[in-house]
Formats: C-alpha cells, structure tokens, sequence
C-alpha cells in the first residue's frame, strides 16, 4: 500500500463538481429528495426527518467551500481506535433512547487509485493479470453505493478489497475510512454477508439471529437487551411472519428463499457495524423479494447512518430508486462513478443519446459490451471519466498527509469471552443435532445391524485354536467397521466448514472454541453409539464374561469411533469436496488397517514401513483389546497355543492397556489439534 495521505473529498465537493462529474447538481437533489421522500416521508415521520436532517448536513457543508474529509467530520467521526471496537450500541438502539441521530458515529469510504494485480500461469509462463486498475470511489454513510458492471468486471474483486478480504500487501493505492487508511482492524467494524446463505438449516429465524447475537455483541451486555435487539432486527428485515419457521436450505424446507436471504444478512449485520458490505444480495430472488432486501438495507443505511456498499447484477427501475451512488466497472477499470442520475449526461459527452424509458444501468451496461467487443475496446469510456473525474483529483492533492499514525488498538479482537463462544457453539450444536434425530438414528440402526452380524458371524466362540483366531477376526474387523463407517461425518464436516467461513470471516468467533465445542457435542453421541455396539457384539461372540474387560472393551470402541471422527474432520479440512475428501479418507484408512498388525504381524514389517504401524488408527485399539481379552487370564491354552503366544504374534512385547488408551487420546486431541490449524491458518476468506 502507498504512504497514506489525507483525502480531501466529502460528500458536497463531489455535488459541486457534479455539472462535469455526475449530472447537474440540479438533477441530482431533486432525485435524492424524491428518492428519499418516497422511502422514509411518506412510511415513517421519523425517517424522513433524519434524511432532510442529512441533506441540510450535507447542504450546509456545500457552503463552507473545500474543507478537508477530516475537518468536515470532526464532530462525528470515532477516534482513532475506534477500527477495534465492536459498536455495541445499535444505531437504532440509540434512536430508540432517545440520542439525536446526529451523534450516531459513521464512516465515509475513500478508496484512492487502488489497484490489484494477480499471477497467472500460462503455456508460456507466468504474466500478471490486472483484476483492479487504478479504482477511485467514494462511499458514504448513510448511503448505499452499487458496483454494477458486466460479469468478469471486477466487481466482487472490488468489493473484497474494501471489505479486507484480499491481503492489504497485494493491494496498490488505499482505501481510507473517515480520513484514515484502513488495517486489519477495519474488519471489525464492518459487516460482510457473502453470496451464499450458509446458516444452519435446522434453526428457526429468531434462534439463528438470537445465536449470532450472543457470539458478536459483548459478553457483558445483558441477554435481554440481545433479546431486544434480535426482535428489532426481525422488525427491521420484516421476518415477523417467519421468526419462528425454520431457516431450511435446498434439501430441507424452510423459510423462502428472500427471507433466507435477509436471515443472512441479519446475522452478519447484529452487531450492527458502521460499514456494511454485500456481495449480490438480490441474487437468486425474485423481483419482489430482491426490492424487499433492497429497501430494508435502505433503511438500515439512512436511519442508522450506515455506509452500504454492494455489488449487483442489472438493478430494476425500482432498485435503482434504493440506490444512491453507482460505481461502474468494466474489466476492472471505473466506467463511471457517481449518482446514477448522472450516468445519462454521462454518455451524453460522448455524443451517444440515451433513449427514454430506458434503464440506465441496463444502458450503461449495454455500453460497456458494446465497447469490449468493438476493436478499440474500453479505451473511449475510460478515458470519458477520466476527464470527468479531473476536477477531483486536483482538489484531492491540495491537501497534504496529516498524522495518520493509529494508537495502539485497546479493544478485543472478539465480542465475547472464549468460554462463552464454547458454551453458545456447543448449544447451538446441540440443538441442530438434536433437531435431525434421524441422522442420529440411522448411525444407531447402523451399530446395531453391524453388531448383530459380528456377533452372530463369530458366535459364541470356543476356546480353541479357531475361537482365538475367531477373537482376533471378530478384533480387528469391528475395528475395521468403525473406522471406516466414521468417514460419513465427512459431508457434516463439510457443510459446516461453509458456515465457520462465513461466520469467522468476520470474526465472529475463534477457530478453537468452534474446534472444542464440535468435540464436546459429539462426545455424548459417540458413546451411546460404543455401548450399543459393545452391549450386543460383546456378549454375542462370548469374550471374557467380566465386568472389567466388557468396560475396557467399551471404552476402547468409544475412543476409536472418537479418534476416528478426529481423523475425518482433520480432514474435511484439508479437502475441497466431499469426493476427494471420500476416497482420500478411506485410501489411508485402508493403508492404517494394511498395517494394524494384523494382516502382517509386526515382526514382519519392514523397518522402513515401520511409522505407518505407529501411526495407524488400528494398531493401539486393536492390541488394547487383544490383551483385554487373552492377557486377562494369562496362560490359557486355545487348543495347542497359549494366549501369550497369540498376543506376542500381533505385538512387539508387553501391551499396557492403558498407555494404549492414552496414545488413543493424544491421537483425539492431536487430530482435532491439526483440524485447528488448518482452520486457522488455511482455510481463510482472504485472498492474496
Ligand atoms: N485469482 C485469480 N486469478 C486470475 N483471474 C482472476 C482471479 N480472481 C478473479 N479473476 C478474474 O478477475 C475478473 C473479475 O472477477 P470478479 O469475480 O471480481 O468479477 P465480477 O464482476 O464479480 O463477476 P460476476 O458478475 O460474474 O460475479 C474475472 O475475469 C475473473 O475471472
């Protein structure tokens, strides 16, 4: 990033400059107020007052002439150290009590010459691709800003950047925020809802946003008050009809696809941050719903001075009515920036006429298609609003850097205490399982039908040459079985990782405590499964009819199904589908049982294959239950065999069972332990 520098701009510099930039001055606050008047006057007394109450800001500050960006929000803008604070008290909150939405802290977006260059690998080499070149925008608060532009333009790039999704070092130019550039802790008071709705089906509307809530608002505000603010985001996004339906996805019904939409974004905007940013909030709705979202984030940006900016595909005429500023790209360049009244006499300079009735982003649009596939490409437009653009730029020079040295950031990173996150992680986990019995249910029918065959297959075994060998048998395939039925959690995993990406893009919650509590869930699961198991088979095959052992026994299936589910999720981790993560799961799993000791005893591997024994999932359950069953009464003759002679055939000396078990539990905690750092390191919504 460039040596930061004060911009100059604000909101009345660029009306001044409109005659040449964006449209007559005229023309755009006959629309602004219309548009406005349309929204808020004629619903909401209050939200229409707010709006005037803006445009005399905005109008007063036209009068006093080039001010700096800083100067001219002094009386509202944070501190400096407010990029770390999670802004705990909701605009609305503060409306509601009272405060003079005046004092309503926002932040105005600068984004100065930003560029962003990526490394493509061709036939020929490697070559730079330009995805972003040399963007100038503005956002500002209270206002909603759309980047349209033909697909491939640039605009989810665009808005990545903004949003601090692509690494600050790969970036050129700056994006500054009430004068300041922006850091890492920008992301904390901005919201971010993605394309795709991933929440978790089986929750109802009032429960995803009650637990969104409690994981991104401050430990220390009162539930109540959480409570209060969640009903005020359903009134807000108008889910009153649906608050208790639940959210539902493609394979599970639930709420429509609109309300899904607007679920999500009341997640991601609880905690209601200053800035908000939306990759395509209206896609995949239908016209009446697309306006919906549109107008409710409308009113979250005027009535709570927040800073919108969102990208879009081809706005409606009423849409458009939502929208006050559009930047335009094509092919990562800025066709056009602006209120989007102006984009006709835009073209105009140009000699093209724009016919009526038509929508002018559609025309804009069509524009820039036309340029691309012509030979001189986008060079004229480009160059069009460079020219409109000149006046800007020198009055962005007039004023020289200040102090743009942040302070130490003071604030936590995350809203709440990592007890807590693992307290509402677990229970919301506990919730979703509970509320998909069947999942659950099927995992049981499935124990019980393998117990019953193992049982039955090896029933009640002699002690004789073939009972041991039916013992070591019956060992080592329940072994087998469990491992490898655990690789179906796998697509669990993998739905899940979806929405700890959307939900920690933001830092709603730590990579670790989402880790602890998806073991703490499904401890509780796991062990009904292993005495179902243990209950039917053990008895079944006739092992050591004792109390002690059918424990041991028990517990060691417990902790292998554990280990096992571990092992799957350290892996869901590593994988991008369930295919590869499928057939690489049960590819090595097949190598740990290859080499468990019992298809080739361990005397008989070869040293350079040795580790593979040490590290299979097999090798420690399955000698714990060798010795749990032919070292509990130690020299019994199985026919002409002793049971020493058998367990030495599979170990390389003495067993102790409980050292085994241990190894078992650092194999848990291990895999869990790499499942976090694949989560915290790798799996990250951030580009470079
Ligand atoms: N890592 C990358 N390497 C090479 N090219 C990339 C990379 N990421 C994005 N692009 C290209 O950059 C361009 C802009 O992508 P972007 O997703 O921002 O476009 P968009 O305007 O949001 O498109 P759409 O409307 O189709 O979603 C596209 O041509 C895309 O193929």
């Amino acid at each position: 990033m460039e040596t930061p520098t004060t911009p100059v701009l604000d909101p009345s510099l660029e009306r001044s400059n409109s005659t040449n930039y964006a449209g007559s001055e005229k023309s755009y606050d006959k629309n602004y107020t219309r548009s406005a008047r349309s929204s808020f006057g004629s619903r909401n007394g209050d939200y229409g007052d707010l709006d005037l109450a803006q445009l005399r800001h905005s109008r007063s500050q036209k009068d006093s002439g080039l001010v700096t960006f800083k100067k001219s929000f002094e009386s509202h803008r944070p501190s400096l150290g407010k990029f770390g604070s999670q802004n705990s008290v909701s605009a609305l909150d503060m409306i509601a009590n009272g405060l003079d939405v005046e004092d309503i802290p926002y932040y105005d977006l600068f984004v100065r010459n930003l560029s962003y260059k990526v490394t493509v690998k061709s036939k020929g080499g490697t070559s730079r691709k330009t995805l972003l070149n040399n963007i100038c925008a503005q956002a500002f608060h209270g206002q909603i800003l759309a980047v349209v532009g033909p697909s491939g333009s640039g605009k989810t790039t665009f808005l990545d950047a903004l949003a601090g999704r692509i690494s600050l070092s790969s970036l050129e130019g700056a994006v500054y925020a009430n004068g300041e550039m922006i850091d890492e802790s920008f992301k904390r008071i901005s919201g971010y809802v993605m394309q795709d709705d991933a929440l978790l089906p089986m929750l109802t509307v009032r429960e995803t946003l009650m637990y969104s809530a409690r994981l991104r608002l401050p430990g220390l505000m009162a539930y109540d008050e959480k409570k209060t603010r969640v009903e005020n985001m359903i009134n807000q996004l108008g889910l009153k009809q649906c608050a208790d339906t639940r959210v539902g996805n493609e394979k599970i019904r639930g709420v429509s696809g609109g309300e899904r939409r607007r679920v999500s974004i009341g997640a991601d905007l609880i905690h209601d941050p200053p800035v908000l940013f939306l990759d395509e909030p209206t896609s995949g709705l239908d016209s009446t719903s697309a306006l919906n979202v549109m107008q409710n984030l409308q009113n979250m940006a005027k009535a709570g001075r927040r800073t919108v900016v969102l990208t879009i595909h081809q706005p409606s005429y009423r849409i458009l009515e939502t929208i006050n500023r559009v930047l335009v790209l094509g092919r990562g360049n800025v066709i056009f920036h602006g209120y989007h009244a102006g984009l006709k006499q835009h073209f105009e300079t140009m000699g093209r006429t724009m016919p009526e009735y038509v929508n002018v982003i559609e025309y804009a649009l069509d524009t820039i298609e036309e340029y691309q596939s012509s030979a001189e490409g986008l060079e004229p437009l480009i160059n069009l609003q460079l020219v409109n653009k000149r006046v800007e730029d020198l009055e962005q020079d007039m004023v020289k850097s200040e102090d743009q040295n942040f302070p130490a950031d003071p604030h936590p990173e995350y809203a709440t205490s990592a007890i807590s996150e693992v307290y509402v992680l677990s229970s919301r986990n506990f919730k979703n399982v509970m509320r998909t019995p069947e999942l659950f249910y099927s995992r049981c029918g499935m124990m019980v039908c393998v117990a019953l065959t193992m049982g039955t297959l090896f029933l009640q075994a002699r002690i004789s040459e073939k009972g041991a060998r039916q013992r070591v048998s019956f060992i080592s395939f329940t072994l087998a079985l469990l491992i490898f039925t655990s690789v179906e959690a796998m697509g669990i995993f993998l739905e899940e990782r979806q929405i700890f990406i959307r939900e920690t893009s933001r830092g709603a919650y730590r990579a670790a405590t989402y880790v602890i509590s998806g073991a703490i869930v499904i401890i509780p699961f796991l062990m009904i499964l292993a005495i179902v198991f243990s209950t039917i088979s053990y008895w079944l095959v006739g092992l050591v009819a004792e109390p002690g052992p059918f424990f041991f026994f028990t517990l060691t299936v417990f902790l292998v199904l554990l280990v096992a589910n571990s092992f799957v999720s350290f892996v869901s981790g590593l994988v991008p589908n369930f295919t590869v993560g499928n057939s690489l799961c049960s590819a090595v799993i097949a190598y740990f049982f290859l080499f468990s000791g019992f298809f080739i005893e361990r005397n008989n591997i070869p040293k350079y294959w040795i580790w593979l024994h040490y590290l299979s999932l097999f090798k420690y359950p399955f000698e714990s239950m060798l010795e749990n069953e032919f070292g509990h009464i130690q020299g019994t003759w199985y026919g002409d065999v002793d049971s020493n002679t058998i367990l030495s055939q599979y170990s390389a000396g003495k067993v102790h069972q409980w050292i085994n078990i241990l190894v078992m539990i650092i194999f848990f905690v291990g895999y869990r332990v790499m499942f976090w750092l694949i989560l915290k390191y790798f799996t990250k919504s951030i580009r470079k």
